[in-house]
């Protein structure tokens, strides 16, 4: 036995040693928490595990994704995370697949062989998933994040505990379209009108952004209708893309004529400072005069190159050239595939020196404070830097939260929260898990499997021979006001029978889609996870017959099952209780709770 496993044995004790390892753990995301998640797997005792990631390592990732280094970049994390790890203890067997974790191959079926599942990501859309997935499966899941130095981890688990979607999340920040485009106050403004506006118009998807609310109300509409008129004209202009005049012609679109049509517009300007334009000749003249006149010393930079404010005329300069190298990409992309666009990326440096310059150009224009190259970047990338510290607390409490479970009783695993409070300058705070919310449309919901021949079965099978007949003729008993939803697409309601008779096959239910039917009465909602089977009986079946459930029977059961807490799963959750990280003065161990 090696070292660790002797020393994990006597830490963890007999019992929690060989739960820990004979479990066998997914661990989805293997960025900056993830690293070091895995490399705390392998090292407490855990002997079986899968990581799932999509990405390639990046350059930037290097300064916090320790499992990582120079020579991996371009290589798949979840195989490098992989072999890094098992050189920390090579008797731990780790599966690595480089795949997203929302493709069906990971169907319900696949989530059930783990013990729990283990979150290390970085968007809401993959937690969802992967939140949805846990929750059918009926197993366990660990969610963990992190800001900047903020962070947190708690534990999900059907019936017993709040899910991910027990509460709606707050949606990104979104700006009037009239503040980004023709009054803007402030450098964020002119940040998301270079990425937001002026980049997807003349690289990429021109539908507006979502960034942008483009709400119309009496006020405004005059305004919009002028600057539905300005975009047509720069659209126009992108005919003449990869001719040497193209940088010019879109500067004095942007920063010239349309500036001048705000400018007459004489009420906007009455409370507000006017802009002005800016000149491309002008500004190509004295470009050339700081050029000429600049001494060594002051072409070379103080400090970093990223993290100093460019002059007007740098950002003129850099405003011409990556219009050219953009264009020139985008018309190669386009040879080969003639809808291709570029997307804004932060880690693009000829996208970031666009945005950066754009910005910078128009803050002059209305008189804005200017940024730096990499403030702008973390402005436009909506980026709070990642700390490294931050990332090894959380992935630290959630191995101690996989203790938890291991033992059993997950209805008290506290959620921990990595927070910046006055007295101290880090402080975990742990907070008492709550119940379910009732009304949660996604936890709430019954789910069930439904076997399937996918080659016979159509909608009107689905909907007749299952979710219309009474439970005791092995149906789901629910009223016809119903509507079946793949995801954000309708299949069927009362008022949308078109589909009646298509193949589910042909609507793309495949192996392990997971159909929610809505019950649009207010009675419970329903899951069906499809499974793929050939020779039924008829064609579709629940793979067990359904007891018809009501509403609060999660709930009651959760609060049911130990009196003593009851009074705490009522309990507002703003009720925080703050719990001091005790240190042990003999070794200096840090205890939680
Ligand atoms: N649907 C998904 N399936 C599998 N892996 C995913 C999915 N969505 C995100 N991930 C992975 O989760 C990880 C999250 O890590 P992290 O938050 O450190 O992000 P990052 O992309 O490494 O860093 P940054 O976003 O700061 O550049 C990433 O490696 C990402 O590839
Ligand atoms: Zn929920």
């Amino acid at each position: 036995m090696m070292d660790i496993d002797k020393n994990n044995k006597l830490i963890l004790g007999a019992e929690l040693y060989s739960k820990v390892s004979s479990s066998r753990v997914l661990m989805v995301g293997a960025g900056g928490i993830g690293c070091e998640l895995l490399k705390n797997l392998v090292l407490s005792g855990f002997k079986d595990i899968v990581v799932i990631d999509l990405d390639t390592i990046d350059i930037s990732n290097l300064n916090r994704q320790f499992l990582f280094q120079k020579q991996h970049v371009k290589k798949a994390k979840a195989h490098v995370a992989k072999e890094s790890a098992l050189r920390f203890n090579p008797e731990v067997k780790i599966e690595s697949h480089q795949a997203d974790i929302k493709n069906t191959e990971f169907s319900v079926e696949w989530f059930k062989q783990f013990t729990m599942v283990l979150n290390a990501l970085d968007n809401l859309d993959a937690r969802k998933h992967v939140n949805a997935m846990c929750l059918a499966a009926d197993i366990p899941l660990i969610e963990s994040g992190t800001t900047g130095y903020l962070g947190q981890s708690y534990v999900i688990k059907k019936g017993v505990t709040e899910c991910f979607d027990c509460h709606p999340k707050p949606t990104p920040t979104t700006y009037p379209v009239c503040t980004i485009r023709s009054t803007p106050s402030a450098p964020i403004h002119c940040i998301v009108w270079a990425k937001s506006y002026l980049f997807n118009q003349l690289f990429g998807n021109s539908e507006e952004d979502e960034a942008l609310d483009q709400e119309k109300s009496e006020d405004n509409a005059q305004e919009l209708d002028a600057l539905a008129k300005e975009t047509d004209a720069l659209i126009k202009i992108k005919k003449a893309m990869g001719t040497s005049e193209y940088p010019k012609q879109v500067f004095d679109k942007v920063f010239k004529s349309d500036i001048e049509r705000l400018l007459s517009m004489e009420d906007m300007w009455t409370n507000r400072q006017k802009p002005s334009p800016l000149d491309y000749e002008q500004l190509a003249k004295g470009r050339q005069v700081e050029l000429t006149n600049a001494d060594s010393d002051t072409l070379a930079t103080n400090g970093l190159k990223d993290q100093k404010l460019w002059t007007i005329g740098e950002c003129f300069d850099m405003f011409r050239s990556s219009v050219t190298k953009l264009s020139e990409r985008l018309q190669e992309d386009q040879a080969k595939k003639s809808d291709a666009i570029l997307t804004f990326d932060k880690d693009d440096d000829d996208a970031l020196e666009f945005v950066a310059a754009a910005a910078n150009l128009r803050a002059k224009v209305f008189d804005i404070q200017q940024k730096t190259l990499f403030e702008v970047k973390s402005m436009a990338g909506n980026i709070i830097p990642a700390i490294a510290t931050t990332n090894a607390i959380i992935a630290g409490v959630v191995v101690m939260k996989s203790f938890e479970v291991l033992r059993g009783s997950i209805d008290t695993i506290k959620r921990t929260y990595l927070t910046t409070v006055s007295r101290r300058p880090h402080l975990l705070i742990q907070e008492e898990p709550s119940a379910p919310n009732p009304d949660c449309q996604v936890c709430q919901a019954t789910s069930a499997i439904v076997y399937a021949d996918l080659q016979k079965a159509t909608l009107r099978s689905l909907v007749e021979n299952i979710l219309l007949l009474p439970l005791d003729q092995g149906g789901a008993e629910m009223t016809e006001e119903l509507a079946v939803m793949d995801g954000d697409r309708m299949l069927y309601d009362i008022e949308y029978d078109d589909n009646l008779d298509t193949l589910l096959k042909d609507l793309k239910v495949q192996d392990g889609t997971i159909l929610r039917i809505d019950s649009e009465n207010g009675d419970q909602d329903l899951d069906l996870v499809i499974q793929s089977r050939e020779s039924l009986d008829n064609v579709i079946q629940l793979a067990k017959p359904l007891k018809k459930a009501t509403k609060d029977v999660t709930r009651k059961r959760a609060l049911e099952d130990d009196s003593s807490q009851e009074q705490e799963l009522k309990k507002p959750k703003t009720d925080n209780q703050v719990v001091e990280i005790g240190e042990d003065d003999e070794d200096g161990t840090i205890l939680l709770d």
